[in-house]
């Protein structure tokens, strides 16, 4: 049995942060950043079945042509993502009553529809990026025991080389997303990319405002490593330990962003919001 301290229950029978009940989860989950989003992607529903707003975790579950699904946001941040998935795991796959692990495993299918800094000439704004893999400046996942199982650690060999890393405190992880939901989702109107989950927007994505960078060069050569067939397309926020936790405990995740961000050309698309229904309405039809 899970201890009530562990696995935070409220009065009402919901989930503690996301104060979602397990009957108003969908297999499909649309997961974005921002609350206002999640009304958004329920604009394109058919059905409304429920509407759950607290903190910044905002969700909507309804059906689009026929299927069931729930828009949810996370807020910003790897940190953020730890409370989501372990909160939607546990409405699938833990019985409220009992406080036990359900016998049957059910998988959800996860899909996050963000924004992004984009690192490349080939990634320009407006540009739609998928994180087949996804470079973790955060640290989420090291606190999960099997973490070196779903890690590519060739790949954060040749990272650590070529970016002649120098933050002796941190050390960044590689993870895949799932194979079969990336080809599920990503057409020719999506580049398959290597997205770097930064745990910051601003020195851990390379910006400078007042403070200076302890590895002014780093962007620099983040943008020209070339590893296999990889180079690193994007910066965002989550995807990693989205992708990461996702594998752990079973459940089918990816990560599609929008650039809005020329990191190269230093400029920025504020008027973003416009990008996002068709984007938005890409991943509903195929999920
Ligand atoms: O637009 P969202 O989904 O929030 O994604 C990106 O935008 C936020 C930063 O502005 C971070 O959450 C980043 O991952
Ligand atoms: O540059 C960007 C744009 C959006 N989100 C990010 O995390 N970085």
């Amino acid at each position: 049995m899970i201890a009530s301290s562990e696995l935070v229950i409220n009065a009402d029978g919901s989930v503690f942060h996301l104060h979602v009940k397990p009957e108003q989860l969908a297999d499909r989950v649309i997961l974005v950043g921002d609350p206002a989003r999640v009304s958004l992607v329920a604009s394109f529903f058919d059905t409304k079945e429920c509407e759950v707003s607290s903190r910044e975790f905002h969700t909507i579950t309804g059906t689009y042509r026929g299927k069931r699904i729930s828009a949810v946001s996370h807020g910003i941040g790897t940190d953020n993502i730890d409370i989501v998935l372990t909160e939607l795991d546990a409405l699938a796959n833990v019985d409220f009553k009992t406080r036990t692990v359900k016998p049957e495993f059910r998988q959800l299918s996860l899909v996050r529809i963000g924004t992004s800094g984009g690192l490349q000439p080939f990634t320009p704004i407006g540009s739609y990026v998928a994180a087949a893999k996804s470079i973790g400046f955060d640290g989420v996942l090291y606190f999960y025991a099997g973490n070196e199982k779903v890690r590519d650690l060739a790949f954060e060999q040749a990272l650590l080389s070529q970016l002649d890393w120098k933050l002796d405190r941190i050390k960044p992880y590689v993870v895949s997303a799932d194979t079969s939901l990336i080809e599920q989702i990503c057409q020719d109107d999506m580049i398959h990319g290597v997205t770097i989950a930064a745990n910051g927007f601003y020195g851990p994505q390379g910006r400078r405002v007042r403070l200076g960078l302890a590895d002014p060069d780093l962007n620099h050569k983040i943008e020209s490593f070339c590893w296999e067939k990889y180079q690193i397309t994007n910066f965002e926020m989550e995807s990693s330990s989205l992708s990461g936790l996702a594998s752990l405990m079973g459940h089918r995740a990816m990560t599609v962003c929008c650039i809005i961000a020329d990191r190269l050309g230093g400029n920025m698309n504020t008027q973003y919001k416009d990008l996002m229904p068709d984007l938005i309405q890409k991943v509903l039809n195929r999920i």
